[in-house]
Formats: structure tokens, sequence, C-alpha cells
């Protein structure tokens, strides 16, 4: 019988995780830095741009100097030359005065505002202005985007395409971010074959150690696959003792209920303290976390989208606690289409697709993985609930 704990007792456990395992820091340059977790906050050493600059092609020129203009009052200004993109412009602009300038050229000292090209007109060392503007109109101004010392990226933040654009423009090209985790990945199963050779009546093909290797490199991790190992107490602690020396944490998928040839629990009970077996969720119930210096082996349910599941809804609470990252979860909110009901007892988690903010379950048995391909999200049923109702609003995660 598994002693089954709740969700809320699963992440009391966890809270003490970052205790029991401290990652290091490494230096990377911004190149590789995609999915990492920085490990320091970021402070800009700079302003940016850094000058005011043009966002026109036009006129720079004294905003008063346009005052009151129009088509048929033009303001005549004094051309005195051009503003060449990239180089600090040889002008100052004193009143009745203007340099042409293109969009991110560097404003010239004295002028306040640029002139839409559109809203002037050349007329050889001179040009008319036909629309007034206001001081700052059209310029970026120099810390406008990014003041000198503001933290802008915080600590546990995960390095996404739009975070190296930020650490472009400010010059920062190299950053502490953590270790990444290593994660062994073993498949257990007599019948389970790999995905490249055949697979005769009643063989499965190991779905898990490939569901699970790309979702860790997904989430920042480093994922290694130790393979199937057939179910054999001995083979499994043997693999499980290499994937344990070279990782942090080794995820064994299937053995890990109570059968005859589930030895999951064993092989956990021989490399350390087992933390639990059994979680009130649904699907996942056989789940089971074990500890050993530092280290965890975490064991998943054989069928394919109850494994898929606590690696979703309870693996990635690990590596997010253990990395310090900020999680910004991606939810939905949408209108339940059907009636949905389930037994107390435990959480479950549904796949469901949204059609126009409706909400419809995907009726799927834990042994099945085509679901996830055609599930917009999950909707959390809490323990205690015996159901949702056609019409009631819930949250979907991505
Ligand atoms: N008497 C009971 N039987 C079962 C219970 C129970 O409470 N009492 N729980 C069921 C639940 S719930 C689950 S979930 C599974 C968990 O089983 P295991 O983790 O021990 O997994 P296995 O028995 O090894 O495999 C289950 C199923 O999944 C297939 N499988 C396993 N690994 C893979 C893989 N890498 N890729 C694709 N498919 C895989 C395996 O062939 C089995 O069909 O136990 C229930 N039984
Ligand atoms: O717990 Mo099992 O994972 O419900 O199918």
């Amino acid at each position: 019988m598994l002693k089954v704990i709740t969700l809320e007792e699963f992440i009391k456990l966890i809270e003490n995780i970052k205790e029991l395992q401290e990652l290091q820091e490494e230096i990377i340059d911004i190149d590789r830095i995609y999915n990492r977790v920085l490990s320091k906050d970021i402070i800009s050493p700079c302003d940016l741009p850094g000058f005011n600059r043009s966002s026109v092609d036009g006129y720079a020129v004294k905003a008063n100097d346009t005052y009151l203009c129009s088509d048929s009052m033009p303001s005549v200004l004094k051309l005195l030359g051009e503003v060449k993109i990239g180089e600090i412009p040889p002008f100052v602009i004193s009143e009745g005065e203007a340099v042409y300038i293109p969009t991110g050229g560097m404003l010239p000292s004295g002028a306040d505002a640029v002139v839409m090209i559109e809203d002037s007109e050349d007329a050889f060392n001179e040009v008319l202005i036909n629309k007034p503007v206001a001081k700052g109109e059209n310029l970026v101004m120099s810390d406008e985007d990014v003041v000198k010392n503001e933290v802008l990226l915080k600590k546990g933040t995960t390095i996404k395409p739009h975070h190296i654009g930020v650490l472009a423009g400010i010059g920062v090209t190299e950053v502490c971010v953590k270790e990444k985790i290593k994660i062994g990945i073993v498949s257990t199963g007599d019948e389970l074959v790999s995905p490249y050779s055949s697979c005769p009546v009643p063989k499965v093909r190991d779905i898990n150690g490939f569901y699970l290797k790309s979702a860790v490199e997904e989430d920042g991790c480093e994922g290694r696959y130790y393979g199937i190992v057939s179910d054999n107490k001995e083979k499994l602690n043997e693999v499980v003792k290499v994937a344990l020396n070279e990782n942090n944490i080794v995820l064994i998928s299937g053995g890990s209920s109570a059968g005859n040839k589930d030895f999951t629990i064993d092989i956990m009970e021989r490399h350390g303290k087992v933390l639990f077996h059994g979680l009130a969720i649904k699907p996942g119930k056989p789940t089971l976390m074990s500890e050993c210096n530092g280290k965890y082996i975490i064991g998943l349910p054989g069928h394919p989208l109850s494994c898929a599941v606590v690696y979703k809804f309870i693996v990635k609470k690990i590596l997010d606690k253990m990395y310090g990252r900020i999680t910004d979860d991606i939810n939905t909110e949408g209108t339940m289409g059907v009636n949905y009901h389930k037994a107390r007892g435990r959480e479950e988690y549904l796949p469901v697709k949204i059609e126009e903010g409706v909400i419809y379950p995907l009726y799927a048995k834990s042994s099945a993985i085509s679901v996830l391909s055609k599930a917009d999200g999950f909707i959390k049923l809490p323990r205690d609930c015996e159901g949702i109702e056609k019409g009631e609003k819930i949250i979907v995660m991505r």
C-alpha cells in the first residue's frame, strides 16, 4: 500500500530543497545563454540609447522656431547641413537654424525637436517648416529605454531572446548563471524497445525517455538518457548508481507502483532516504522520490500521460526551486463547455482543448500520449472538488 501525500505536503517538502543542494555559478557568454537561469541581478552600466536621437527623418530645430507656422505661413530656417548617422554632429543650433537629421541620428546641441520631412520643404540653404512641433517631439531621449544603474533583469530570470537583446543593447556580454541541473533519465520495463528498432507485438516503444529528455532540455537542464533497463533489480541498480554519480537528479519512469516487478522503491531504499511514495494527484498516484547526499531520484509512473503530468506539475516545481527560478505561468481563463464529474480524494490534472474561449475536456486514459499533442493545456481540479459545471469559469494552465 502506498502512503500517499497531498500536493500541499509535497510543496512543504521541497521548500527545503535549496538547503539540500546549492548549484554552482558559471560565467557564460550571451551567445550561449538562452534558457539559462541568472544567478545575479543585471544592473545596467549605462543609459540606453545613451544619446538623444531622432525617431524620424527630418530637420532638427528649436521647437520655438516652429510656433504657429502653417502651410500658408511656413517658418523659414537656415539650413546648416546634415547630421551623419553614427557620428557626433559638428553643429550647435541657434535660433532660426535647422539641420537635416536621419532616423536614429544624434540630435545636435541647441535643437530640442525634429520636424518630419513630410512637414517641410527644402529650399536651397533654407528649409520651410509647415507644421509646428513641441519640445521633445520626434525624439528618443538618452535614458528613455534604460536608465544607468537600473536593475534590468532579476536573479532567477530564465533567459529568453528578449533578455538577450537587452543584454546586447547595454553591452553586457558575459553573465553569471546557475550551473545547469544535470538529469539522468532511465526507462524501465521488459516490454520496452527503442523507437529506432522494430516493435513486435506486444512490445512498446520507449515514449517516456524521449519525452523526458526533451522536457528537461526545454526547462534549461541537461538531459542524459541512460536507455532502457529491463525489469531486473541488479541491472536497474547498476544503471541508477552510474546515473546518480553523474547527475543531480535521476528520473526513472516505470516500475513506480507496487507490482512484483516494480523495483524503483527498492533501488531508492538502497541509495538513500525515500521522501514519499504516493501523491494524491490524478494521474500520477504512484510517484515517488528519494534523497541521496543532496541528489534526488524521482520515480515517475510508466503510463506516458501520467509520466508527462508528473513531470510538468511535480518535477518542474523541484527544478524551479533548485534554480531559484522566477516563474511566470502562462494561463488562460475560459468557460467550461460541459459538466465534468470527478471523485474526491486526488487533485486532478485534466488535458483540455479550448475553442473560442470554451473549454472541453479531452477524455484520455493515463496510457495515452497523443492527447498531449491535441491539448491546449490542463485544468486543475482540487482534491475535494466533485467536478465542474458547464458555464463555470476556470483557468487553463499551458
Ligand atoms: N494493482 C494496481 N495496479 C496499478 C495501480 C494500482 O494502484 N494498483 N496503479 C496504476 C497506475 S495509476 C499507474 S500510473 C501505473 C504505474 O505503473 P508503473 O509506474 O509501475 O509503470 P509500469 O507498470 O512499468 O508501466 C505501466 C504502463 O506504462 C507503460 N510504459 C512504461 N514505461 C514506458 C515508457 N518508457 N514508454 C512508453 N510506455 C511505457 C508500460 O508498458 C505499461 O503499459 O500502474 C497502474 N497499476
Ligand atoms: O496514477 Mo496513474 O498515473 O493515475 O494513471
